[in-house]
Order: C-alpha cells, then sequence, then structure tokens
C-alpha cells in the first residue's frame, strides 16, 4: 500500500509530566528480516512481537507474491516458506510503499533470480537512490531497467547462474550490506561482503540462526569480512521480535524533556549496533537506567527507566552515526532543549533517507525558533532549555515529505515549546510505529489530529 492520499496534519502542546510503563512494537528491521527469511526458509516459522506497521506488512505482501504462505492466528504470524532458491516469479511489480529496507533487501532476495521481478514504491522511495544496491547486483550478472538514476520503477532480472562476488560496501549501510548477502543466498559459491565501518548486525545473526553458513571476522581495524555460502538450506525458525530502538527514542526524549517525567520502557533491543542515542543522551547529561539486562532470541534486549533532565550539549562523532541512523531528527530536537551547542558529524547518509533529513529537520527546528546551522553533512543546534517562543508561531505546519521520523520528532517538540507545534502529516507515522499517537497520550502527551486536507 502507498501512503500519501490525504494528509492528516497533527499537533502537539506544551505537556504536563509524562508517566506510566510502555511495551515498544517489534523492530522494524527485524520484523522486515522475519518476513523474508520465514517466507525464503523450509518448513514453518513462527513469529510474536512482529511490527504491524505498513513497512513490514509490504514486505510480508510481496513474500506472498512470491510464494510463501503468511497467516496470523492469534498473536502469532506463521509463515511456510518456499525453500531457498525456490522464490516463485511475482504476477505484479512488488510494492514497497514507503520502504527502503523493504525494496531493497528483496532486490538482493530475488533479483538474482532467472526471472523478472518489478519494484515500485510511494514518491518517496521512488526519490531514493537504488544504485547503491543494483551496483553489486549487476556485478552479480542481474540486468536492470531502472527510472533515470538508478530510481524505482525498476525491474530486475538475473541471469542462469549468478557469479559470486566479493564486495566492500562504499558507504555504511546495512541495507547494501544485506541486499548483496541476500543475493549470495542463490548463488553458487562464497559471497564475500567486505564492511568497512560496522551497521547493524541483523542479517548476519538472522541468517546463522536460520541455518546459513556464514561467518564474520574482524580484523584490528574494526573492518568486517562477512562470507556466505550460496544455495544451502534454510530452516524455519521460533522468533520473538523484541521491541525498536528508533521508536524507543521518541517516548524517550519526550520524558527526557518534559519536567516532572518518569517513564519505563519495557523490552527495547539493545544490540550495540543500535544503541548510539543512548550513550549520546547519556554524555549529554540523561537520567536514563537500563534495568534487567537480558539476552532473548540472541539479542541484548533492557527495560529503560527514563526520568526529566537537563541535557547540555555534545559533539556527536561521524563514526556514531551508523548506530543511531535513524535517531538524528530526535537527537536534535533533545538539542534545541539542551544547554550549550550541540554539533553533529559525519550525516551524509541523513540526505538520502525517506527525506532529506538534514535540511528536512533543519528546515523544522528553524520554523521552531531554534537556531540552528545545517552544513553539508554536519548539524549544529544551539539549544534553549526553556523552549521560550518555540512552536510554529507562523501557523506554517512542519513538513514532513512523507517522513514519519521528522512526523514524530517535531511532535515530541511541541510537548515543550512555548507554543503548539503542528505537522503537515501524521499519517505517515503508520509505516513504522502506528502505535505512537496512543503510546504517547496515554503517558500524558498532548498530540491531537487537526483537520484534515486533501493532498
Ligand atoms: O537494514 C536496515 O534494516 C536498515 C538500515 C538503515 O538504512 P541504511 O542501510 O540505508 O543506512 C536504516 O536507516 C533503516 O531504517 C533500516
Ligand atoms: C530510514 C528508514 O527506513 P527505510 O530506509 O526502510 O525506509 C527509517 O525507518 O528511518
Amino acid at each position: 500500500m502507498s501512503h500519501g492520499v490525504a494528509l492528516k496534519p497533527a499537533r502537539s502542546q506544551k505537556s504536563a509530566d509524562l508517566k506510566g510503563t510502555v511495551r515498544i512494537p517489534g523492530d522494524k528491521s527485524i520484523s522486515h528480516r522475519s518476513f523474508m527469511f520465514g517466507g525464503l526458509a523450509s518448513g514453518e516459522t513462527r513469529i510474536t512481537g512482529l511490527l504491524e506497521g505498513e513497512d513490514v506488512i509490504n514486505t510480508g505482501k510481496t513474500m506472498r507474491a512470491m510464494g510463501a504462505k503468511i497467516e496470523k492466528i492469534g498473536d502469532e504470524w506463521i509463515i511456510q516458506g518456499t525453500g531457498n532458491g525456490a522464490l516463485l516469479a511475482p504476477e505484479a511489480p512488488l510494492d514497497f510503499g514507503n520502504a527502503g529496507t523493504g525494496c531493497r533487501l528483496t532486490m538482493g532476495l530475488v533479483g538474482v533470480y532467472d526471472f523478472d521481478s518489478t519494484f515500485i514504491g510511494d514518491a518517496s522511495l521512488t526519490k531514493r537512490p537504488m544504485g547503491r544496491v543494483l551496483n553489486p547486483l549487476r556485478e552479480m550478472g542481474v540486468q536492470v531497467k531502472a527510472a533515470e538514476g538508478d530510481r524505482l520503477p525498476a525491474t530486475l532480472r538475473g541471469p542462469s547462474t549468478p557469479n559470486p562476488i566479493t564486495y566492500r560496501v562504499p558507504m555504511a549501510s546495512a541495507q547494501v550490506k544485506s541486499a548483496v548477502l541476500l543475493a549470495g543466498l542463490n548463488t553458487p559459491g562464497i559471497t564475500t561482503v567486505i564492511e568497512p565501518v560496522m551497521t547493524r548486525d541483523h542479517t548476519e545473526k538472522m541468517l546463522q540462526g536460520f541455518g546459513a553458513n556464514l561467518t564474520v571476522e574482524t580484523d584490528a581495524e574494526g573492518v568486517r569480512t562477512i562470507r556466505l555460502e550460496g544455495r544451502g538450506k534454510l530452516t524455519g525458525q521460533v522468533i520473538d521480535v523484541p521491541g525498536d530502538p528508533s521508536s524507543t527514542a521518541f517516548p524517550l526524549v519526550a520524558a527526557l524533556l518534559v519536567e516532572g517525567s518518569d517513564v519505563t520502557i519495557e523490552n527495547v533491543l539493545m544490540n550495540p549496533t543500535r544503541t548510539g542515542l543512548i550513550l549520546t543522551l547519556q554524555e549529554m547529561g540523561a537520567d536514563i537506567e537500563i534495568m534487567n539486562p537480558r539476552l532473548a532470541g540472541g539479542e541484548d534486549v533492557a527495560d529503560l527507566r527514563v526520568r526529566h533532565s537537563q541535557l547540555k550539549g555534545v559533539t556527536v562523532p561521524a563514526d556514531r552515526a551508523p548506530s543511531m541512523i535513524d535517531e538524528y531528527p530526535v537527537l536534535a530536537v533533545a538539542a534545541a532543549f539542551a544547554e550549550g551547542t550541540t554539533t553533529m558529524l559525519g550525516l551524509e547518509e541523513l540526505r538520502v533517507k525517506e527525506s532529506d533529513r538534514l535540511s528536512a529537520v533543519a528546515d523544522g527546528l528553524k520554523l521552531n525558533g531554534v537556531d540552528c546551522d545545517e552544513g553539508e553533512d554536519t548539524l549544529v543546534v544551539r539549544g534553549r532549555p526553556s523552549g521560550k517562543g518555540y512552536g510554529n508561531v507562523s501557523g506554517a505546519p512542519v513538513v514532513t515529505h512523507l517522513d514519519h521520523r521528522i512526523a514524530m520528532s517535531f511532535l515530541v517538540m511541541g510537548l515543550v515549546s512555548e507554543h503548539a507545534v503542528t505537522v503537515d502529516d501524521a499519517g505517515i507515522i503508520a509505516t513504522s510505529f502506528p502505535e505512537f499517537m496512543d503510546l504517547m497520550t496515554g503517558l500524558g502527551a498532548r498530540i491531537e489530529p487537526v483537520e484534515s486536507r486533501a493532498a
């Protein structure tokens, strides 16, 4: 389903202390991969805690279109996979809606098959660069017909025998790494991915869990070499998806900023490739207590108790970006209320997300009265802890550009700004966090829809 029929504006206002205990919906990255690997593996995969956001549901639909049987019984998703190498040719274009992850990983997964598969998405996804995935697939022998600049719509056709490659990932991207590895699943021999900067490792861990012969070697400089033996058997698994740390970021930052708040967020994924925001906020002086750390399904998980804190500005180093890449918009909002200056470095990848997030964040901050500078790959925010004068005084809403994280970040901003903050669309939040409004208002946040208008 592609979003974008009608905009649904929403407004948030200065709120009193946020209080309560919440459970965050499942991690989006792990949920996409659960549908993909379950849909591909032999036998049955059972998933609980799956994120039922639009992005993930679209991945489920595309796996169904390629032969997986997927149903929900009670709280459990039950999948009968096709078996590795046995996906069926999709009869219609595969529509990934707003999801870069769903689209790029599936390009790898099915692009190497010797039949046509066509990829489409919404207006946001159609603008995003696909060459980063299509280029290594071309090296593996895949033919590509794509719109100008390697954009969607794109049609891929694999050769009769794909070529195993050694690919050094040129940018810090788990999606690119994963696409090459997933192409390697249906390629004879060893596909090797060299990852100079570590990104989220869910593909590696989950493929090992499904029985793939995959090894990871890390050298003294931290460069990782991932080797996958193609055309092996994958076997269905039982998966319990932990809570999404990227969704957690919104109630977490809200609790830090709203005076008197004390919020507990349960069952949060604490994989070290995903915890950069928590580390950064702790450096800024945040009171985040990590409670009951435990291992669940091979992943670190914990409960987080978050209390209102006076934050101070810090410099966030470029090498931390991969571990908090989706959290910069909400970190920028936290920085707007910190004492002093926060400097964020190494943000080039933000320009190719659902929106150009660096511009979207800087524009939104400026619209709401925040003193900030957007550089080519940097953002500098000079904070004002009182929030005095902040808010949409001009009456113009924040433009979200079909970007869920821009919408949620600025709704958090309104909870502590002197004036209300309005965003032009909150409907897009359903791509990653459909429960956002209810969860936030349940804690005491004043967020409400404002009258709709046609797009
Ligand atoms: O592999 C994944 O699940 C993801 C990787 C990241 O994208 P990039 O690979 O483009 O950095 C991230 O921004 C996205 O939300 C999810
Ligand atoms: C970048 C994101 O997702 P995707 O690339 O899957 O659209 C995100 O969820 O912030």
